[in-house]
């Protein structure tokens, strides 16, 4: 089974029409054969402006112009697109959800993942202090869902530091796991490249990793360095620090592989 897996990479502004309007660009430069996954970074639609920016475009749980947005591109193009993530509202809470869709290309959705780690850290650039708890109300489901031609499973940038989250998931085997993200550029520079390939080796399944990217009107940098990686390790491909696209054509029998060879996930003694 042919599969594709695009990563976009964008340096997305707070003018939600503007990183639309980009993104159906890239959306129509897509090629693929067989079926087309595609992984938006997380804040695609909006990113790199205040609290305020990003809580105004929050959506109702299954209605509102970005998901509305997705849902037509998706269709258009016939992708599956990792809506990287979008802060969606919620009943008993003013604060929002980090939200992570996967669309298939009927326009449907067909998983949700709300983001569990909230990036409360502080890092030596100049934003210093990030608290996303502030604005974001903590998940706590891990989702992994099946598709006609893999298992999909779903995390979102800070995420990728606890470990404990792949091994839940490891347990609904999925074949790709996708973390939409937006990586700082110091910590980036630290950890990415190597975190980002530990959950692929240890579980042993595809990392894909679409980041946000250079300099935002707040003055946030971030990492760029988008990936995606085999259940080997190994870098399949990798974006530089520009915005735009790539894509790779995967081969699930890889998993198979590896994990003959290498039997380690039967090997677990704490369970
Ligand atoms: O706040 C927003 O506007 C959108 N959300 C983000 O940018 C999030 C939370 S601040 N960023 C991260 O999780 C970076 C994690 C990271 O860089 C690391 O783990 O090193």
């Amino acid at each position: 089974m042919d599969i594709s897996i695009t990563t976009i990479q964008m340096n997305s502004s707070p003018k939600v029409e503007d990183n639309l309007v980009w993104l159906t660009q890239q959306f129509s430069q897509i090629q693929g054969q067989g079926h087309k996954l595609v992984i938006l970074p997380e804040c695609f639609a909006c990113f790199g402006g205040s609290d305020q920016a990003s809580s105004q475009i929050a959506e109702d749980y299954d209605n509102g112009p970005v998901q509305k947005f997705l849902a037509h591109n998706a269709k258009k193009y016939g992708l599956w697109i990792v809506g990287g993530s979008l802060p969606i509202k919620n009943k008993d809470s003013d604060l929002f959800s980090a939200a992570c869709f996967l669309f298939s290309p009927d326009g449907q959705i067909q998983a949700r993942y709300n983001k569990v780690h909230l990036f409360d850290a502080d890092v030596a650039d100049k934003t210093k202090q990030y608290r996303e708890s502030e604005i974001t109300l903590a998940g706590n489901k891990v989702v992994v869902v099946d598709t006609p031609f893999a298992k999909i499973a779903l995390a979102i940038c800070y995420d990728v530091r606890f470990p404990e989250l792949f091994r839940l998931m490891q347990l609904e085997e999925p074949d790709i796991i996708c973390i939409p993200s937006a990586f700082t550029y110091v910590t980036g520079c630290a950890h990415w490249e190597t975190l980002m390939r530990a959950r692929a080796i240890e579980n042993q399944c595809f990392v894909a990793a679409a980041n946000q990217t250079g300099q935002h009107e707040n003055g946030r940098q971030t990492f760029g360095h988008s990936m995606v990686i085999d259940p080997w390790g190994e870098i399949i491909h990798q974006h530089a620090e520009q915005p735009g696209l790539i894509e790779s054509s995967i081969h699930l029998s890889k998993i198979a592989q590896v994990r003959t060879k290498m039997p380690n996930l039967q090997h677990r003694q704490f369970k």
